[in-house]
């Protein structure tokens, strides 16, 4: 490693999540660039930069920054910089000159021991020496504070963070208890905490170690989607992550039960943990859920057989037993769940419950978990749809993870009717704060497809609360988008019922047999970018989508973007392009929204509308990217137009291929689909089912027949740990426990 000192000169790039950074630094008078994680950075900060020298392919020389610490020059024209920065109030490039001039390399003694004498200077008067005393005196401890930290070997970003939390307690809390950052420091998990405190020279079982080693094992729950781990699980995990003893564990375990930080049950007669808000979240949802399904209303004077039958005739269409039965279940009891396939008939059914409540008065919202989701529903019903996020009206907070909403069970929503759709999306933390929000009085209508993939959140909630038996379920079989030539919503029948489709017909469900792995990447691209369009009209960035089971490997969702990206937009002297962590952006790249950001603004470009709020989902096309005003404009397949800071790139990814996981709640005119062998988790049955009813034109699975045939045999590889069906049932049972 080298070691360079120089000044911020200009700051050309963060990322404010990850503190990634480049900046031009003043290198005894030479500007250089510098890449790295800083934690802060301001201009005309001195620094000491260790790290390597890298030669980048379209920016030269660049230094990159492993470690750095702030430092005072010790040079007059070093001192004359940083003076003149801005660093210390009151003190411009004017007053910096004159103070050097006087003090010249006993300046920064005259700030340590004598700071009144700069009063000698002319322009500091008694208030700039009084300022300029506070800020340098604290600078100094800061420096100091810093310099021991990074003694004990953390790097000066934590060691920024750590400054900031606990100020003078900074020490005193690293040798006490630092495992306790875990809690306080946003971005310090049981990695990076264990890691300073074994330089520390905490001892492997050291009882703060082994309870923050149990707690981390334990939020493995929310990797796997379960909401519990088994008393086994949980401490042969925590003994193999800490390296210590079994009994050494569970000693810890009932400590950590005991402080309420974890929750411990019995779930079919085993000892399980959960993590307390899931555990929270699962019970108050199914007693929630106890309560509601016992609700039943009627209407006076209403014959409802009589409103669908208006409902039909206005629709020239005639409802099956199931769908009529659907309607006036929800208008006849507390909660009801409507579940089907694609083209059974859900869009219909949710069509026909509006209308009728909106003709009795009844105050009725359509929302859906995710914001694609709430879109396609206000397209396909002519309702507005709100995200479910939306319609407890989120609260901003630092902590995405966790989000806080305003109503909840002191601020419930007023309202007759709450219509979720694609409800199979909804995670247990989500399902708790939905029902949080519901007033006794409200019906609940919970639909959507319980055989697509569980939510990426913990629980199996749909499908947890059919199987309790508790709610009534209306369960809609027969497909009706079903022609002649259409076959997806048929194989996709087949596939969930554990079928092998007839794939052997021309019809919109293709599967194209490949099974040289390094041809399939070459013939997907292929299809997408010249096949397809050429043959059957379709646009390889607007109707395509290419979605793949895994992130990885050659045809995972990372590379297939790189790939595809390199065809349909290749570099171009006039396109602009940013580099953000692996990824180039490209103007004319297709992309995604990857996070629900609900205060960005847009504005409609064909309405000229303006309005607030992108979603997990949103997909676009990166229209300009300005290095003069460090910003990018994505404008949005329905016609909105947002200008992000450089700041935000994380917020975007790539979208020419996407995961069946970011694909719910979607659908698109063409999907393509590679089937590669890999681990089990990317190939079952759900995981096909789900990315197969995405498609509305045209489906093309392309790769292993065989590892097509494993996908459909294996049904229950997504098994997820939960008891929130043991849970509703009981509290029916023992209403008062
Ligand atoms: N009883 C019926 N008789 C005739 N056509 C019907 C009937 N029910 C639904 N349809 C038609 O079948 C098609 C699919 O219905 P709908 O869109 O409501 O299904 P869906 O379950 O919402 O499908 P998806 O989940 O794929 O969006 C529509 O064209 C709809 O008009």
């Amino acid at each position: 490693m080298e070691s360079i000192k120089g000044t911020v000169e200009h700051i050309v790039f963060r990322n404010t999540s990850n503190g990634y950074t480049v900046a031009h630094f003043d290198i005894d008078g030479d500007l250089v660039t510098v890449v790295g994680n800083f934690d802060e950075l301001n201009h005309g900060e001195y620094l000491k930069l260790s790290g390597y020298w890298t030669e980048h392919k379209n920016y030269g020389d660049q230094f990159c920054m492993e470690t750095y610490a702030m430092e005072i020059p010790t040079s007059t024209e070093g001192i004359t910089r940083y003076l003149s920065s801005g660093i210390l109030p009151g003190i411009g490039e004017k007053t910096a000159k004159a103070i050097v001039a006087r003090f010249g390399e006993e300046t920064l003694d005259i700030l340590d021991n004598h700071p009144e004498r700069l009063s000698e200077i002319k322009g500091v008067g008694k208030k700039t020496l009084a300022a300029i005393k506070e800020v340098y005196h604290e600078q100094r401890e800061v420096r100091q504070i810093m310099i021991q930290i990074q003694d004990y070997g953390i790097s000066a970003n934590w060691a920024m963070k750590l400054y900031k939390t606990y100020k003078f307690d900074t020490i005193s809390v690293l040798l006490n208890n630092p495992y306790q950052m875990i809690e306080d420091i946003r971005g310090i998990g049981f990695k990076i905490a264990d890691q300073i405190a074994n330089h520390l020279g905490f001892e492997a079982n050291s009882p703060g170690r082994i309870l923050a080693g149990i707690n981390y094992s334990l939020g493995e729950c929310y990797n796997r989607g379960n909401t519990f781990m088994t008393e086994e699980e949980l401490i042969t995990t925590s003994s193999k992550i800490l390296g210590v003893e079994q009994d050494e564990i569970n000693a810890q375990l009932g400590e950590l039960v005991l402080m309420g930080q974890i929750i411990q049950e019995e779930v079919a007669n085993q000892r399980v943990y959960y993590p307390r808000n899931l555990y929270e979240a699962e019970d108050n949802t199914a007693l929630s859920m106890a309560r509601i399904s016992q609700m039943t209303y009627k209407i006076a004077n209403v014959n409802i057989d009589e409103k669908i039958k208006d409902y039909e005739r206005d629709m020239v269409i005639t409802l099956d037993n199931k769908q009529r039965e659907a309607i006036a279940a929800a208008m006849e009891n507390g909660v009801i769940i409507i579940t089907g396939g694609p083209g059974t008939g859900k869009t219909t059914i949710i069509n026909g419950i509006v209308r009728i409540f909106k003709d009795l008065g009844l105050k009725t919202v359509l929302a859906a978990p995710t914001g694609r989701a709430a879109k396609r529903i206000t397209e396909t019903t002519g309702n507005e749809a709100k995200t479910i996020h939306r319609l407890l009206e989120y609260e901003y907070s630092q902590d995405d993870d966790f989000p806080s909403f305003s109503r909840d069970e002191t601020n419930q929503l007023d309202v007759d009717a709450i219509i979720v759709d694609e409800s199979s999306m909804i995670d247990i933390l989500l399902m708790d704060s939905l029902l949080m929000a519901v007033q006794p009085g409200t019906r609940l209508i919970l639909v959507g497809d319980a055989d697509q993939l569980p939510s990426v959140g913990p629980g199996n909630v749909l499908k947890d609360i059919i199987e309790s038996g508790a709610i009534k379920v209306l369960s809609l079989e027969r497909i009706y988008r079903q022609s002649e030539e259409s076959m997806i919503s048929v194989n996709a029948y087949e596939i969930n019922h554990g079928q092998m489709p007839d794939i052997n017909n021309e019809s919109d469900f293709l599967f194209l047999n490949k099974n040289d792995g390094d041809k399939l990447l070459r013939d997907i691209l292929e299809l997408v970018t010249n096949r397809l369009p050429t043959a059957k009209g379709f646009d390889s960035i607007h109707d395509i989508q290419v979605i793949s089971p895994m992130k990885n490997g050659k045809v995972g969702v990372i590379n297939l973007n790189r790939e595809i990206q390199a065809v349909l937009n290749p570099p171009r002297e006039d396109r602009a392009q940013r580099e953000f962590g692996m990824v180039i952006y490209r103007v004319g790249d297709k992309v995604m929204q990857i996070k629900n950001n609900y205060r960005i603004k847009w504005e409609d470009t064909l309405t000229m509308e303006q309005g607030e709020g992108i979603y997990n989902g949103d997909i676009g096309i990166l229209e300009s990217i300005s290095s003069r005003d460090k910003s990018f404009v994505i404008l949005f397949n329905d016609g909105k137009q947002v200008t992000y800071d450089f700041d935000q790139m994380d917020e975007i990814t790539h979208a020419y291929a996407m995961t069946v996981h970011k694909s719910q709640g979607s659908e698109f005119p063409v999907v393509v689909m590679p089937i590669v062998g890999g681990p089990p988790l990317f190939l079952n049955r759900k995981l096909l089912y789900t990315a197969v009813t995405r498609a509305k034109k045209l489906l093309i699975l392309i790769g292993n027949q065989y590892v097509f045939r494993q996908m459909i045999k294996s049904a229950e590889s997504q098994n997820r740990q939960t008891a929130l069906c043991d849970r509703i049932i009981n509290y029916i049972n023992h209403p008062m426990r």
